[in-house]
Order: C-alpha cells, then structure tokens, then sequence
C-alpha cells in the first residue's frame, strides 16, 4: 500500500484465525490502520490479495459489510448527533442488531445518552464507537485502539466486553498502544513496523522466546565513569532512560549479569531504588524488535 511516493504496508504477510483476539502492534506510522482500513474495505491495495470471512473487500463489499463491525481511532459520528440516537440508527441498519439500552448500559452510556456527539469526552466517543461497532452483530470485529482516552473502569469493562465477544466465537482484532492490553486480551500479537511484519506469536511465546530474562532497576543518578562501568556489564543491550527524575537501566542478563552488577553496586556505593529480574514483557520485545518504545 502506497500513498504517492510514501510505502506504507510492504510485502506483510499475516492471518487471523476465526474467534480469536488478535493484535496488531507497531510504533507510530509503522502501517497498523493503513493494514486494518485495507481489511475493512476503505483502501485497495497496489499489490497483494486480502480476504476477509474469505471475501474480498472491496469486490465483494455488499456482502461482507454486514458480517463486520469497525471501531475507527476518531470520528464516526455526526457532530450533533446524540449518542442514543446515532447508536439506534446504526442498530436500525441492521438486520438482526443487538438491543441498543442493553448495549449502552454495558458500555456506560446510558448516563449520556442525550449528550450530542460533540459534547462526549474522549472516552465517551471511544464507547460510542465500540457500541456502533457491535450493534450489528459483527462476526468479525476491528478496534483501532479502542480504549484510548478511557479511564482505568472503562478500560478494563472494554476489555472484559472484548472478552465476552470472543467467548461467543467474534473474531477481533485490534490495534493498541498499551502493551498492557495486548499481553492482556490476545490470543495473537503481530508486530509491524515501517510496513512489514517483524514477529509473530502468542504473547507468552514472544515474551519468552528469548534465553535471558530481563534486568530493570531504578538509580537516583548515574555518573559517567558509573555508566562506562555498568555499559561493559550489561554489553549493547543496555537501555537508560530518566524518567521521574530518576535513571532507569534495563538489559537482557543471567545469573553471571546479576552478580556483576552487584559488585558494581558495592564498588561505586550505590544501592538501587528498585532492581527486579524476571521474564520480558511484551513491551520489551516491543522494544527490542523496532527499536522504539509504544507512544500513544
Ligand atoms: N492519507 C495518507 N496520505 C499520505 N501518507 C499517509 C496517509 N495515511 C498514512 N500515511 C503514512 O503511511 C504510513 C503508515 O500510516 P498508518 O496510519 O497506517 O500507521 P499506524 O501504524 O496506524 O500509525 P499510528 O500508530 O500513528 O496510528 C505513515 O508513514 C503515514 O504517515
């Protein structure tokens, strides 16, 4: 998929299995909604085939529109439209919808049904999208970062809905930028990045297909000579980030790793706010794969 000059998708290869949650995960502009709008049937592609419920998307557009439901990141809702109201037309689209009340009280926007559009928060118009996604009764659901903007409650009903909806056999597929959400809900995560696929694989095989754990720790400062120190420990894998006023160092280690940087603790009369040793998160291997940590 190109626009003009600009290849946003190239040569990526990925399925989706049938009732599953799958993520789609990539660091800004890596080619995530460009992917999804191609499924759903908004863009065609310059090369490659897609097919969706085996149909395709564009050639076969009638027939699969009502099978899917779409989330979209922004928008999808006339700007004074209230919430009940759009959320009742698009239910009347449908031929066998689910009960809008029902749907805005499992949402949370029961209290802000005669809100217009416009008005809504942030959250408000995500849950919004949600419901007008599945109103139809998708069997196949796309979610661009659906619980962006949304407090914790909110988020995890929406995870806990996404849930529900597998459970009776939707395939869904979403895009995020909280790995939290990701390692969470999948069942399957595909990292993008610059428009290919750089890994495939459930969340715990991705973060356990490395041989070493991780090392983390929080310092009050770090000084150069420290640094140099701690840089010939850990090798190239290290990562330093201040964050909250604080040095944050994270590096692929073992137990040989472990007794290194504790020694360097003792010789530079250091101690550590926070040190922890463990499995990768997915954030890491986010990390690892693209060089780039998840921005929202
Ligand atoms: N309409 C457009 N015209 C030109 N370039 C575009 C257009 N839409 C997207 N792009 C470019 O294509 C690339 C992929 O964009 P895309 O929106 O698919 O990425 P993304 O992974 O969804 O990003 P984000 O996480 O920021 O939403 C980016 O470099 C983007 O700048």
């Amino acid at each position: 998929m190109t626009y003009g000059e600009k290849v946003a998708v190239d040569d990526l290869s990925l399925v989706v299995e049938r009732g599953t949650i799958t993520s789609v995960l990539g660091p800004n502009g890596a080619g995530k909604t460009t992917t999804l709008e191609t499924c759903e049937g908004f863009r065609r592609p310059q090369r490659g085939r897609v097919r969706v419920l085996g149909l395709d998307p564009q050639g076969d557009r009638r027939a699969l529109l009502p099978r899917i439901g779409v989330m979209l990141q922004s928008g999808g809702a006339w700007s004074g439209v209230r919430a009940s109201e759009m959320l009742d037309h698009v239910a009347r689209l449908h031929a066998h919808p689910l009960d809008p009340a029902m749907l805005s009280e499992r949402l949370g926007l029961a209290e802000c049904g005669r809100t217009p559009y416009r008005r809504l928060s942030g959250g408000q118009q995500q849950r919004l999208g949600l419901a007008l996604a599945l109103v139809g009764r998708p069997e196949l659901v796309f979610v661009d970062e659906p619980t962006a903007g949304m407090d914790p409650q909110a988020r995890r009903s929406t995870w806990e809905l996404l849930e529900e909806l597998r459970s009776d056999g939707v395939t869904v597929v979403l895009t995020t930028h909280h790995m939290d959400e990701a390692e969470r809900l999948s069942d399957w995560v595909h990292i993008i990045d610059r428009g290919s696929l750089v890994a495939s694989g459930t969340p715990s095989e991705l973060t356990r297909s490395a041989a070493r754990a991780r090392l983390r720790m929080s310092l009050p400062a770090l000084d150069d000579a420290a640094r140099s120190e701690l840089g010939a420990i850990l090798g190239e894998g290290m990562e330093v980030s201040v964050r909250d006023g604080m040095v944050h160092v994270a590096a692929p280690a073992d137990g040989a790793t472990l007794a290194a940087v504790a020694r360097w603790y003792e010789h530079h009369e250091v101690l550590p706010v926070s040190l922890t040793l463990g499995q990768r998160t997915l954030e890491d291997v986010f990390l690892e794969l693209t060089g780039r940590e998840m921005s929202a």
